[in-house]
């Protein structure tokens, strides 16, 4: 039995992540906007920082999980006001996914209640108390029979993770690919930039941000710098001024599989990573081509066209709002002023998707998710877009398909059920490293790095797991009709 928790001075960091948990409740926004924008936040010294943000990230990426362990000590979980239990969650995180003493998340939690119902301070105590005790049976779900899938369930808990998507991460991926993933979904992603090849100091700006890291996981080829010491980057002012994006490795290798001479379309160019990605590399590389980035969004298509106009590198570039799955509509106005339905080079379909391959820089992606986003939802638009993309294909021209998710019916899936459609037949899929730009000399480690992470098919799909970036996957298809 632990002795009673004596009263503790409260670190500022757990009020603010407290503060800043509640305000998130209420608000809806993401965390990672409310923590960059929170005076709060920047007032702590850097240590405290850090941990607020971490407890804030933590709680947002498990709550479910937390919720699960808090309410098997309430006889009314429905009825705790959401102060107590976000307080409650910031202790339980710590005591699940930091490995903080079960003294100090107890004494730490208590003091943490008080300071939002007085009166509460006893029940947490007791509650804290309770889940110390049971930790490890929570995480190793001893309380469910080996015959109802304890090995799932432990696997969730271990990652804070909802079991359903842990179970459809074993069945995109098999055992060891998930293991991996749970186990450094809690770590901070690795990070990359691609450089802007307008901006003469650039690259040896980004350069002296490295951070040690395994070198096997980042082929080295123009325009990337990786990893990245991301506290170094912001502070370098090179971001600001737009002398790179921050691109991770593997959405470079998209974009890059979709730089090629001539005309080009993105579909879903959103706020424009790619556009910066494929126009930077075309103009170091001397490939010419112009580009139409289409995006639903008006708000993300304004973002994206600034940027690029920021960077210098807008020049060949019609940025259109519209909507993918009518693409004539969106087009409309571009087909009249060529005065012919226009038909592209390549058509680089970056598909809205679950966004599973990249939840360590997104922690709402797991409890916002519904199995219906992924059976049928998702797969539905992502067809529908790849299907509307294909017709404005030229003869030998190139289909890329994307999506920063690890799960085969957003991926795979969709592929084949493209390939199977009438729209699909004039297609041939063909391995990713086939793209024009891996074939010069300079990309040779990059087409490498490609080949190592494509499946027999040509498929390539990248896994986050400890040092290694996020996950995404792409096809190649070619237009042979
Ligand atoms: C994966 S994100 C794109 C990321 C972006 N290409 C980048 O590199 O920064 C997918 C984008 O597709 C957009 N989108 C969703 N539905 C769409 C539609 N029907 N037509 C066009 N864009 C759509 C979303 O708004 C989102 O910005």
């Amino acid at each position: 039995m632990m002795p009673s928790a004596p009263m503790t001075e409260l670190s500022p960091a757990r009020r603010v992540a407290l503060d800043l948990l509640i305000e998130l409740e209420e608000s809806g926004a993401y965390a990672r906007d409310a923590l960059d924008a929170s005076p709060a936040v920047r007032m702590l010294d850097r240590r405290d920082a850090g941990l607020a943000t971490r407890l804030v990230l933590g709680v947002v990426a498990t709550y479910g999980c937390l919720d699960e362990l808090i309410d098997t000590y309430c006889d009314k979980p429905g009825r705790m006001n959401a102060r107590i239990r976000n307080a409650l969650r910031i202790s339980a995180f710590e005591l699940l996914y930091l490995g903080t003493e079960p003294r100090v998340v107890v004494s730490q939690g208590v003091e943490l209640v008080r300071t939002r119902a007085k009166s509460a301070a006893g029940f947490a105590n007791a509650v804290l108390r309770r889940a110390c005790e049971d930790r490890a049976r929570y995480l190793d779900a001893r309380d469910i029979r080996e015959s109802d899938g304890r090995a799932t369930a432990a696997l969730s808990r271990q990652g804070g993770l909802p079991e359903w998507l842990v179970a459809e991460f074993e069945t995109s991926l098999g055992a060891a690919r998930t293991r991996a993933l749970v186990e450094a979904g809690l770590e901070p992603a690795p990070v990359a930039a691609c450089v802007n090849p307008l901006d003469a100091t650039a690259e040896e700006a980004v350069a002296a941000c490295r951070a040690s890291g395994d070198a096997a996981a980042c082929p080295a080829f123009p325009g990337c710098v990786a990893p990245l010491e991301a506290a170094g980057l912001v502070a370098s002012g090179v971001l600001r001024r737009d002398g790179a994006v921050v691109c991770d490795l593997n959405a470079q290798v998209v974009a890059c599989a979709a730089t090629v001479p001539g005309a080009t379309l993105e579909v879903g160019a959103g706020r424009g990573t790619k556009t910066f990605v494929t126009a930077a590399t075309a103009s170091r590389s001397g490939i010419e081509r112009t580009a139409v980035a289409l995006e639903v969004s008006k708000k993300r298509s304004r973002l994206n066209r600034r940027r690029m106009e920021r960077a210098g590198l807008a020049e060949g570039i019609r940025f259109v709002t519209g909507d993918g799955c009518d693409l004539d509509g969106a087009l409309a106005a571009l087909d009249a002023e060529a005065g012919e339905r226009m038909r592209f080079d390549c058509v680089l379909v970056d598909a809205p998707c679950s966004g599973t391959g990249t939840m360590r820089r997104h922690p709402e992606i797991p409890w916002r998710l519904d199995p219906i986003d992924i059976d049928e939802d998702l797969p539905r638009l992502q067809l529908e877009l790849l299907t509307q993309a294909a017709r404005r294909v030229r003869a030998g021209g190139q289909l890329i398909y994307a999506t920063c998710s690890v799960l085969h019916q957003e991926n795979a899936d969709v592929v084949d059920a493209f390939l199977d459609s009438s729209a699909g037949r004039g297609f041939s899929l063909e391995p990713v490293s086939g793209a024009p730009l891996f074939q010069r000399g300079e990309f040779a480690e990059l087409a490498a790095y490609v080949r190592s992470n494509e499946n027999a098919r040509g498929l390539f799909q990248t896994v986050p797991a400890a040092d290694a970036f996020d996950g995404h996957f792409c096809a190649r298809l070619v237009r042979v009709r």
